[in-house]
């Protein structure tokens, strides 16, 4: 089993030369060259030249690279979206997608790329009571969602807490609509740059959710994402015994066997295996 990790899905304006720079040098899993809400209107067009620029110059290793566009129906999305297709990129990451009509849109405008992922913002309550269709489109291509609790509190009126209180429904039926369709999914963004134990609650949260990482505004929050989402020293030392434990002799034809003092039935052999898988890749 081969696995891509995506324990650190790191954001930069696609306006900032530096920050895509640095990027290179960072330990983060996925880069996100962003030309909607960290670029400001007056530098749209430099932003996308840049992103491509930078993707086609490569130098970011085994990192994947994922274009954040503007909206189709904003004036920058079209130009956005062609540019985005002919540069090379792993995936392109559209922003406030709402409906599985719309996934079907971006879909056609990247036919001349058919091989590209292509990545949606779950981000608006719209989206939130049609997750499941939009999974089911969005499976269609490499896939992947990025909650946006940013915009999501902005069109609820809910506060952003470090325990989430207001979003711990739709984060349970977003992992739960993506798995159920083979969608990757990563958690929202923690906006406060100087709380790394926030941070860490959140990684600690959203890991027990089951989603696959964290998306990122700044380097330093790069380490504790990989450290939290990837496989601890206990998950390793579990996925080991209990694939060891259904491969003994004694065991054949059991479909539930002791490791240490749990269960273990042959359900969760997949996830052992994705937790070894997990551990040798990262
Ligand atoms: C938040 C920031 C504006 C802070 O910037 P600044 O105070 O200038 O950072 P530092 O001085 O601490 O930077 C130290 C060095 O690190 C580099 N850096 C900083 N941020 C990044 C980054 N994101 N990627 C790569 N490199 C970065 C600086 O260049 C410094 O390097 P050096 O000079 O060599 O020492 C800034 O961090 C930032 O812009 N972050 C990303 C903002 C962003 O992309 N936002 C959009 C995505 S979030 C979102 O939209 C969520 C979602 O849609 C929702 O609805 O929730
Ligand atoms: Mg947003």
């Amino acid at each position: 089993m081969t696995i891509r990790p995506r324990r650190s899905a790191l954001y930069m304006p696609a306006s900032n030369l530096r920050a895509i720079e640095k990027a290179k040098s960072l330990d983060c899993d996925v880069v996100i060259l962003d030309l909607e809400d960290a670029v400001a209107p007056d530098m749209k067009a430099e932003a996308r030249a840049n992103a491509v620029a930078a993707v086609k110059a490569g130098g970011f290793g085994t990192r994947e690279l994922v274009i954040r566009v503007n909206a189709l129906d904003t004036e920058w999305g079209a130009a956005d979206l062609a540019a985005a297709a002919g540069s090379g990129a792993d995936a392109v990451l559209a922003p406030k997608v709402s409906s599985a009509e719309e996934v079907g849109r971006y879909h056609a405008a990247l036919s001349s790329a058919p091989a590209m992922g292509f990545w949606s913002m779950i981000e608006t309550t719209r989206a939130i009571f049609r997750l499941d269709a939009i999974a089911e489109a969005s499976a269609a291509r490499p896939a992947c969602w990025v909650l946006g609790t940013n915009d999501l509190a902005k069109e609820m009126g809910a506060k952003l807490t470090v325990d989430r209180a207001p979003f711990l429904g739709m984060m349970g039926l977003a992992v739960a609509a993506a798995k159920g369709h083979g969608v990757g999914v990563i958690d929202g963004v923690y906006n406060v740059l100087d709380d790394q134990e926030g941070l860490e609650a959140q990684c600690r949260q959203a890991k027990i959710f089951g989603f696959d990482g964290k998306s990122l505004i700044h380097p330093k929050q790069v380490e504790p994402a990989n450290r939290l989402f990837g496989p601890s020293e206990e998950e390793i030392a579990w996925a080991e015994a209990a694939i060891a434990g259904f491969a003994a002799p004694e065991n054949a034809g059991k479909g539930a066997i002791r490791v240490g003092g749990e269960m273990v039935e042959r359900l969760h052999l997949a996830e052992a295996e994705r937790i070894v898988a997990m551990a040798k890749s990262s």
